[in-house]
C-alpha cells in the first residue's frame, strides 16, 4: 500500500476582505497608508475522519469567512510592531509613527496581535485562528494547515503550520 496523503483545499470568491493597512520595512521606512482586496485560501492535511474527509470543507470554508468578514472593509493595525504605536484617544484610535499619526474610529480598525501587516503574518494569523476554531469545535489537530493571502492579483504570501 503506498505510503498516502490528503488534504483539502477551499478558497471562494467570498473569502475576500477589503481592507486598509501600511508597513514598515527596511528599518526606519513606512510606506503610505493604502488598502488590497485581499483573498485567503486555505489547506489542510491530515488524516481521514470516520466520515472519510480530512476536515468538512463547508465548516473550513465557513471557518474562515468568519475571519475575513472580520478583517472586511477594515483598518489593519499592528498590536506587536516595534515602530508603530497604535492607542485608543476618545472613540477613536490613533496610529503613530515618528511624527506622522493615523485617527480612525475604533469600530474601523481591527488591531492584530501581529508585528507588521505584511500578508505573511496575515497569514499566520489565520491560520492561528483556523486552529483555534477547530480545537473548539473538538476536531483532532491536522497533520498542517496552510493560508495564503493574495495582496492582489499575483502577489500573494503563505504560511504553512506543521503540527
Ligand atoms: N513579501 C511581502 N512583500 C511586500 C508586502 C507583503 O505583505 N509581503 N507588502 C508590501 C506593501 O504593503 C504593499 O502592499 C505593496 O502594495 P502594492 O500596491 O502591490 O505595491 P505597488 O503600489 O508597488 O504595486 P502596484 O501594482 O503598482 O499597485 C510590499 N511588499
Amino acid at each position: 500500500m503506498p505510503a498516502t496523503r490528503f488534504k483539502v483545499r477551499v478558497t471562494k470568491d467570498y473569502l475576500v476582505f477589503s481592507s486598509g493597512h501600511f508597513i514598515t520595512f527596511d528599518g526606519d521606512h513606512c510606506e503610505r497608508i493604502h488598502g488590497h482586496n485581499y483573498r485567503a485560501a486555505v489547506e489542510v492535511d491530515g488524516d481521514l475522519d470516520a466520515n472519510s474527509y480530512v476536515v468538512d470543507f463547508i465548516a473550513l470554508r465557513d471557518m474562515t469567512r468568519a475571519i475575513t468578514d472580520e478583517l472586511d472593509h477594515r483598518m489593519l493595525l499592528p498590536a506587536e510592531s516595534p515602530l508603530i504605536r497604535v492607542a485608543a484617544e476618545g472613540p477613536n484610535l490613533v496610529a503613530r509613527y515618528g511624527d506622522r499619526f493615523w485617527s480612525f474610529p475604533s469600530d474601523e480598525c481591527v488591531v492584530l496581535p501581529i508585528a507588521n501587516t505584511t500578508s505573511e503574518l496575515l497569514a499566520r494569523y489565520i491560520a492561528e485562528r483556523l486552529l483555534d476554531a477547530m480545537k473548539e469545535r473538538g476536531w483532532s489537530a491536522p497533520r498542517a494547515i496552510r493560508v495564503e493571502v493574495e495582496e492582489c492579483f499575483g502577489q500573494s504570501a503563505e504560511v504553512e503550520l506543521i503540527l
